[in-house]
C-alpha cells in the first residue's frame, strides 16, 4: 500500500491531501502536525488515517510531504537526515523559498534518496486545516525544483494531478528571485500600506473603515500569517532586499513627479503601469 505522510496540515498542507484523496482514495495518509486541534480536525474529518507528531511514521512513507513554515521545513530535512527512510522515497515540499531548503536537503540528495523542491504558485490571506479547498491552485502554476535529474518527477505529478496546476521546472536561485519580486516584495508593500495607514488614524480608528476596494485588494495580504511571513524573510532576504531597493527607488521617483507636479511624466507612467497590469489579465 501506499503511504503518504504529511507534516503541516494548514491551508497548504490540508489542500494536498484533499486533492490526493480525492484522486488515490487507495493511498493511506499520515499526518503530523504541532496543533492537537488540527490533527483531530482532520481525522474527523477523514483527511487523514493516522496522525502523530513530529516525524512519527515518516520512515515508512512512500512519499513525504513538508507542510509547515519555511523555517519548519528546514529542520524537518535535518531531521529526515537523522532516519533511515523507506527505499524509493519521494521528498517535497510546499515552501514559499527555495535556496535554503534545498541546501537543507543537501545530505539527504547525497545518501541517495531523491527530493524534489516544490512551490504552489497560489494560496490566501487565509490559514489552517479549515481553509484548504481541493480548487485552491486550479489553473495556478506549481514551481518543481528537481535535485536527482528526473527522478520522481513524474510520480510526484501523479500524486499531486488531482490539484489541476501548471507544473513549472525552475532552479532554486532563479525561482527565489522570481517570488521575491511577485510575491514577497509585495507582501512587505501591503503590510508597510497597512501599518502607515493604522498609524494615520490612530486616534480616529473608525476613519479606516471608509476605505473602498482599491485600499482593501492593495492590503488583503497583509491578512497573513505572520508565522509563515517571518520565516519567508528570513529564508529570502538577501533577494527581498534587492527587488526592495528597485521598489523605493521607483517609489521616489513618482514622489519627486507628483512634488514637481510633472504631469507628463505622471502620465507616462500610470499609462505604462496600465498597459502592463491589463496585460496580466489576458
Ligand atoms: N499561504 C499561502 O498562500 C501559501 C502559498 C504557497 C506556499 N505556502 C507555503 O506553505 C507552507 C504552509 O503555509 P500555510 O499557508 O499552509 O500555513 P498554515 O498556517 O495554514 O499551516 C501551517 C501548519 O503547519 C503547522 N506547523 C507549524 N509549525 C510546525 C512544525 N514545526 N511541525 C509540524 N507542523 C507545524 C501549523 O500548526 C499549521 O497547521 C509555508 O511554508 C508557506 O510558505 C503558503
Ligand atoms: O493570497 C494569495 O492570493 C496568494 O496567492 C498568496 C501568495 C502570494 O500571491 O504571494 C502567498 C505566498 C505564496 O508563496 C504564494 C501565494
Amino acid at each position: 500500500m501506499t503511504t503518504v505522510f504529511v507534516k503541516g496540515l494548514g491551508l497548504i498542507g490540508s489542500t494536498l491531501i484533499r486533492a490526493i484523496r480525492q484522486k488515490h482514495p487507495q493511498y493511506r495518509i499520515v499526518g503530523s502536525d504541532i496543533s492537537t486541534a488540527t490533527l483531530d480536525f482532520a481525522i474527523e474529518q477523514g483527511l487523514i488515517d493516522d496522525a502523530g507528531t513530529n516525524l512519527y511514521q515518516a520512515d515508512q512513507a512512500d512519499f513525504i510531504i513538508l507542510a509547515g513554515p519555511v523555517s519548519a521545513i528546514v529542520k524537518d530535512l535535518h531531521d529526515l537526515a537523522q532516519l533511515e527512510l523507506k527505499p524509493g522515497v519521494i521528498i517535497t515540499d510546499v515552501g514559499s523559498t527555495k535556496q535554503t531548503i534545498i541546501d537543507a536537503a543537501q545530505p539527504l540528495i547525497e545518501r541517495g534518496d531523491v527530493f524534489i523542491g516544490g512551490h504552489p504558485m497560489a494560496g490566501s490571506h487565509e490559514s489552517g486545516i479549515q481553509a484548504g479547498r481541493v480548487d485552491l491552485f486550479k489553473d495556478a502554476y506549481y514551481f518543481l525544483i528537481p535535485t536527482s535529474g528526473s527522478k520522481g518527477v513524474s510520480e510526484l505529478k501523479d500524486l499531486l494531478s488531482g490539484l489541476n496546476v501548471n507544473w513549472y521546472l525552475i532552479h532554486a536561485r532563479q525561482h527565489d528571485k522570481i517570488v521575491a519580486q511577485l510575491s514577497h516584495v509585495p507582501h512587505v508593500i501591503a503590510t508597510a500600506l497597512m501599518t502607515q495607514s493604522a498609524a494615520t488614524f490612530k486616534d480616529h480608528r473608525e476613519l479606516l473603515k471608509l476605505a473602498a476596494g482599491g485600499f482593501k485588494s492593495t492590503t488583503r495580504i497583509a491578512k497573513s500569517d505572520p508565522t509563515m511571513w517571518s520565516a519567508i524573510m528570513h529564508n529570502n532576504r538577501e533577494l527581498i532586499v534587492q527587488q526592495l531597493d528597485e521598489y523605493l527607488y521607483e517609489l521616489q521617483s513618482l514622489r519627486q513627479a507628483i512634488t514637481a507636479d510633472d504631469q507628463e511624466k505622471l502620465f507616462a507612467v500610470f499609462s505604462k503601469a496600465k498597459a502592463d497590469r491589463e496585460e496580466l489579465d489576458h
